[in-house]
Formats: structure tokens, C-alpha cells, sequence
């Protein structure tokens, strides 16, 4: 190959990865609003623009002329469903990038250029850990599908009706249906939820969450292990059950985005419940665990006053939404039982 196509190579590489570190930037100064991460993301780029210079790599750009632009235009697999999905996308391009940047350089025997992008490589990588992408509030009420305990609404029905009472996140959780009906509601739903703005969770399945594009997935201590979910999920919001304090810490030190605590109080809604100290352990949690936590169990409009009380910020309730005969009404009563 001619040694100009690697400047090509390299030149092309240059911008596409100081592009996807802008997309990074604008997102995290106009939509999360960090000033640390912007600053942080600002240098990078200066440093992949400013870290090799050629008078060759302007001479040969030949924009127009490159086939990868009819094969770009073409694909679709890169299509980005949420904005979770946008920041993970947007890091993978420059990871890649940088490291096309890195190998050209070295074939043109520009050994030390090279290592520096590599440890812009490994800044990217630092960055993307560290992204705080923090989308959704854990407060108020956390709304779960359960058309089993309900009298003849889907569980498309209850999301809707969630939506339009104002829930701000939903979680999918439906324990008989084939893998094919999940999906085909996840669908809907997520649908539903990208429209509304509504933050979307699926339980269980993270294939499913995965394909429909969640905004996270919910596991429980007997699913796969979090961080195994993490190398998976990418960005994606992460919550875990739990129902001890050793669960707690656990799920912080392997990097939940928030955890689910109870039982609250006994439920006939969850076959082999777990036992926990219920509002002690709520009590524990909020005083003890810095990510967001989500009180479930048995939660109900005389009752929720109480985990309030406990310590209680958000709240997760499937059997007194799903049996409601108006979500709308009930989520207005459990808001006057809260003031
Ligand atoms: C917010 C929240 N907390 C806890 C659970 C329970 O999840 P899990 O332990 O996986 O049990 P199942 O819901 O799958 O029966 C939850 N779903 N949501
Ligand atoms: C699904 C679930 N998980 C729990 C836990 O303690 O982890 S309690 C529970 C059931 C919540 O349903 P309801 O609001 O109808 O009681
Ligand atoms: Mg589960």
C-alpha cells in the first residue's frame, strides 16, 4: 500500500474521533450540565487534534472520494436507540479511532506519537467509566407492570395509564409469559416511554432489555453477576435487589446505578420472598449507602407514610398500581399520603 493512504488513514481518524468527542461534550454541557467532564473532554480533543501534525494528512484528505461514506450512509446498526446508547456508541468510535491512529502511526515509524495516543486511549477509556450520566431521579413513585394482579388491563394498559399518571419510571416485570410476548410488550412500551420521556426498566431479562433498548435492567441476587451485567449492559442503568447491608455494599463496590431494598412489609405479589429487617434495613440504607435506593415490598396507600418516615425516597409498587381501577387516582393518593 502507498505510505499516503496511512496519513489518509490517519487523517480520517483524527476527525472522526475529535467528532465523537465533541457529540461527548455537548451532552455532557448542555443535557448534564458537568463542568469537570466537559473541561476533561475539551482537553482530550485538543490533545487528538494537536498530537500528530503532517502537512501530508491535510494534502491527501480526499473526503468526497471516500468509499466509506456510501458503506456509512448505508448501515443502520449504529443507530442510536436512547442516549445512554449514544455515550456508549460515541466512546467505542473513539476507542477505535484512537487505536487506527495509534497502529498507522507506528507502520510509519512514528513510535513515540504513537504511545501518546495510547494514553489518550486509555483517557477515553477512564472517561467513559467515569461519565456521569446520571438520567433519571429515584424519587416518588417507581411503577412495575404486573397485569397478573389486575383485573383485565395488559401490561401495555398499566404502562400507559403509569405514563399518564405522571410515573417518571417504569419497569417491565412479567414472570409467565414466553420470551416472544415479552419482547413484543417491551417494544410497545418502550415505544410508549421514549415518547413520554418516562425512564424504561426491564426485570429479569437482560436480552430483552437489550434488543428493545431500555433505558436499564433490574437483577435480582440469583441472576447474572452485576459486573457481568455491566460488561454487557455498557451504560445502561443497572438496579439490584437487595435485602441485607452485605448486599448493599456489595452492589455499590461492583457499581449498581441504584438498589432495590426490602421487603418492606410481607406481599403475596413475589414467590419466595426474601426476608430482610424491612423498614430497619430501609433505615440502614439511607444512612449508610450513597447511591440511589428504591424501597419495594408491600407498599400501599395507608402504609406508604410510613417508609417515608423510614427513610423511603422512592418507592416501588406493582399489586397497588396493577389492582387500582384507576392508576391516575391511586398515584394521586399516594402523593397526598407523602406530603
Ligand atoms: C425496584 C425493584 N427492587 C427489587 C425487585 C426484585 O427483583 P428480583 O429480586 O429480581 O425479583 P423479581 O422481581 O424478579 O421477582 C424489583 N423487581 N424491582
Ligand atoms: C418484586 C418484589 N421484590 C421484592 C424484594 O423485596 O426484592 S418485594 C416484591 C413484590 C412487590 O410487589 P408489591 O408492591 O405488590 O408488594
Ligand atoms: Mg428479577
Amino acid at each position: 500500500m502507498c505510505k499516503l493512504n496511512y496519513y489518509r488513514i490517519i487523517d480520517a481518524n483524527i476527525n472522526r474521533v475529535a467528532e465523537g468527542v465533541r457529540v461527548l461534550e455537548d451532552i455532557s454541557r448542555f443535557i448534564i450540565e458537568n463542568p469537570d467532564t466537559t473541561n476533561s473532554l475539551r482537553e482530550l480533543r485538543h490533545r487528538i487534534r494537536k498530537s500528530f501534525s503532517h502537512p501530508r494528512l491535510a494534502n491527501y484528505r480526499n473526503a468526497a472520494g471516500d468509499i466509506g461514506l456510501s458503506v456509512s450512509a448505508a448501515t443502520t446498526w449504529d443507530n442510536k436507540g436512547n442516549i445512554s446508547d449514544l455515550v456508549t456508541g460515541n466512546f467505542k468510535r473513539i476507542q477505535e479511532g484512537i487505536r487506527s491512529i495509534e497502529e498507522h502511526l507506528k507502520i510509519l515509524g512514528y513510535n513515540q506519537q504513537s504511545k501518546v495516543y495510547e494514553t489518550l486511549r486509555f483517557s477515553a477509556y477512564q472517561l467513559e467509566k467515569n461519565f456521569p450520566l446520571k438520567r433519571v431521579v429515584f424519587d416518588g413513585i417507581y411503577g412495575i407492570t404486573g397485569e397478573t394482579f389486575a383485573t383485565g388491563k395488559t401490561n401495555v394498559d398499566l404502562a400507559k395509564e403509569m405514563i399518564a399518571a405522571g410515573i417518571t419510571v417504569i419497569q417491565y416485570r412479567e414472570k409467565e409469559k414466553s420470551k416472544l410476548e415479552k419482547y413484543h410488550q417491551c417494544q410497545t412500551i418502550r415505544r410508549l416511554t421514549l415518547e413520554a420521556g418516562t425512564t424504561f426498566i426491564v426485570n429479569d431479562d437482560l436480552d430483552i432489555a437489550l434488543a428493545v433498548t431500555a433505558d436499564g435492567i433490574h437483577i435480582g441476587q440469583d441472576d447474572l453477576p452485576l459486573k457481568k451485567v455491566r460488561q454487557i449492559a455498557g451504560n445502561m442503568i443497572i438496579g439490584v435487589s437487595t435485602h441485607n447491608p452485605d448486599q448493599a455494599k456489595a452492589a455499590v463496590s461492583d457499581g449498581a446505578d441504584y438498589i432495590g431494598v426490602g421487603p418492606i412489609f410481607s406481599t403475596n405479589t413475589k414467590k419466595n420472598l426474601e426476608k430482610s429487617g424491612g423498614l430497619k434495613y430501609l433505615e440502614w440504607v439511607a444512612e449508610n449507602i450513597s447511591i440511589p435506593h428504591v424501597a419495594i415490598g408491600g407498599i400501599k396507600e395507608e402504609n406508604i407514610a410510613q417508609v417515608k418516615k423510614h427513610g423511603g425516597k422512592c418507592f416501588a409498587i406493582i399489586s397497588e398500581l396493577a389492582g387500582a381501577h384507576s392508576i391516575e387516582q391511586k398515584v394521586a393518593a399516594l402523593h397526598s399520603a407523602l406530603e
